[in-house]
Formats: structure tokens, sequence, C-alpha cells
């Protein structure tokens, strides 16, 4: 695998540790946006170089990736699309890491220095960086920096210190904050990260393990999800966008290539009309493109798909009727009231 080791390119990285179980790498950038409410498990404070500006801002991602998919939702769930703009990199990943081919359905140019790769860029906020090179990035334009590529605190700064700049949703309500969090850890370890875990591991035993983990979370919240129409409270929340990046990627990625297989998501009671829920959540449906999901999975991994073939099925509806706006909750407010 590959990585920047004192700003130059590597490409010898080991990916899994002597006993076969993936290692995911922690992030370089941990900078908060001034006004943001930083959660109680993080070590950080807002930054007053960092003032939340409309147009200062700049957000790189992948649409396949589940992470930087986090910070795309928010994006339009508060709608910040004016106030933040994007770059979209190649679905395909390879040697040279993460690139910019706008002549690709669905990629841009990176919009700010027009680089090739995205390890430009962090070379450019910091010549001698160690790290992986991940989507998503926050980019400052005033400081040309790196504020933050942690979905996790991108996200919570979006839904805090930017909260005033878009449409006024509010997905981090102040008394539902400690459940959010708690749900968002809970539901990291055993599923969103889980997936990977079952996906890389080299070793059967931390396969099991991941797989164990991961079914048993599901069913969790698939109970929990026939009596409450989202994850933390009645309304949708950080909490719904974070498990739902997961799930919509389930079925058609992860379930094949990441053998992740003993159900579907579309099999189970609640979790597949909750998914379809949250897909035909207006500014949901936008941000997920499936094209660019399944060919960055089956041909960025050879470790897992050696032949690159991107498995055709499942054939699934995400636009059916899900028959939930009888369970207690509603919807994000000023979306809705079109
Ligand atoms: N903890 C990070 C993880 C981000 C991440 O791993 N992104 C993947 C894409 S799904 C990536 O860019 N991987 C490239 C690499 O690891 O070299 C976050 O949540 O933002």
């Amino acid at each position: 695998m590959n990585r920047l080791v004192d700003g130059k390119w590597r490409t010898d990285y080991q990916l899994t540790d002597e006993g076969g179980a993936f290692r995911r790498q922690q992030t370089t950038f941990r900078d908060w946006v001034a006004g943001s409410d930083v959660p109680a498990h993080v070590d950080a404070e807002p930054d007053d170089r960092f003032q939340p500006e409309a147009g200062r801002y700049h957000l790189y991602v992948s649409y396949a990736c589940p992470w930087a998919h986090r910070t795309l939702l928010a994006r339009s769930l508060l709608g910040l699309e004016d106030a933040i703009g994007v770059s979209v990199v190649d679905p395909w990943r390879g040697d040279d890491g993460w690139q910019f081919t706008p002549e690709k359905d669905g990629c841009t140019e990176d919009d700010l220095y027009d680089s090739s790769f995205l390890r430009e860029l962090y070379v450019e906020a910091d010549p001698d960086v160690s790290c992986r090179v991940t989507v998503p990035v926050l980019w400052d334009t005033t400081e040309e920096t790196i504020v933050n590529n942690e979905s996790r605190e991108i996200l919570r700064q979006f839904t805090t210190a930017f909260a005033d700049l878009g449409n006024g949703a509010d997905l981090a309500p102040t008394d539902r904050r400690e459940e959010i969090d708690r749900i968002v850890t809970e539901i990291y370890e055993p599923i969103n990260n889980g997936v990977y875990r079952a996906g890389f591991a080299s070793e059967q035993e931390p396969y099991d393990e991941a797989i164990d983990e991961l079914f048993g979370a599901l069913d969790h919240w698939d109970e929990h999800l026939g009596e409450n129409r989202y994850l933390a409270g009645d309304r949708l929340t950080e909490a719904d966008i974070c498990l739902f990046t997961t799930l919509v990627r389930f079925d058609q990625v992860y379930h094949t290539h990441f053998m992740c297989n003993v159900r579907h998501i579309h099999e189970y009671e609640n979790l597949w009309p909750y998914l379809r829920d949250v897909y035909q959540t207006a500014g949901v449906a936008d941000t997920v493109r499936m094209g660019h999901i399944k060919e960055h999975y089956y041909t960025t991994h050879p470790d897992v798909t050696p032949s690159g073939i991107v498995a055709r099925g499942p054939d699934l509806d995400f636009t059916a009727p899900h028959g939930r706006d009888e369970l207690p909750g509603r919807p994000p407010e000023p979306i809705t009231a079109e």
C-alpha cells in the first residue's frame, strides 16, 4: 500500500499486522474551526485561525468513500453547497493514490490548485508530512492548509460551526449530542470499520471475529429501528448519516467484495426500509453515486478482488415506499418544507 513518508511518496506499506488483522491509521490533520462544538472524547479546542466563512473552505471527496460521504451528506442536508466547494477524485485509486481525472463522469479537477494527485495537497499543507493520503479533506483557502481529514470531526464542524451558513437544519441537537456521540462510537468498530476488518483480514480468525461483531450489531440496530424512525431521538442526526453511508454500500459491495455475506441489508425487516427512508430524504440521493462506489471497491483492491471485475447485482430500488412515516420522528425540517 502507499503513503507519504517525510513528504515523499512510498508504495511499500503493510496494511495488516502480523496476525492478519486490518489496522486503520490515525488521521493527521485534526484542527477545529472556530465555533465548533468539540465532543468530549476529542482532545482539541476550536482554533481562531479558522473562522467559519462562506466560500473559504473546500472539501475534497470521493463519492466512493463512506467516510467522505458523511461530509457530503452533511453539506447537502445543511444546505452548505454554496458555502463550501467540492472537488471529486477518480473512484479508481492506483499506485499514485487518489487522482484527479475531470474527464471521467462525476469527477472534477482540483478546483483550487489544478493538481494531478491528492497527495500534492497534503505536501502543500505540510512538506514533511508522514501519513496516508485519504479523503475526506477539509481545506482552508485562507491559511492554505488542511484543517481536518477525519470525517467524524469534519461532520461535527459542519453541524455546529457552519450551521448558520446553511439552511438552519439541526443534525446534532444539543440535548441529543451525548447520545449521538455514543451511537457514532458504538457503530464505528463493528459496522463502519467492521466491513473493512472483514474484507481486509488475511487470516480466518480476524475475519470471523469481524463478521460476528458486524452482524451482531446489525441485528441490534435492526431491532432498535423497529420502534424508532431514527437512531437518536426523533430526528435524523449525525448518527444516521454515519450508519447510512455503510448501509447504502452494503448489498452491492460489502456483501460480495468484503465477504460480509451472512445477510443482505435488504433481508432485514427494519434496516432495509430505514435505508430507503434516509435515501429518500431530500438532499440525500444526489450524494449517492453507485457507479463510483462499485468501480472503486472492485477495481482498487487487487488483494481482495484480483480480477477487478465489478459484480453486477443486486438490483435494489432505494426509491420504493418505506412506510416509516408512522414511526415517531421527522426528517430535517427546512429541507422538507417544500
Ligand atoms: N478515519 C478516516 C478514514 C478515511 C479513509 O480511510 N478514507 C479512505 C477511502 S474510503 C482513503 O482515502 N484511503 C486511502 C488510503 O488509505 O490510502 C475518516 O473517517 O475520515
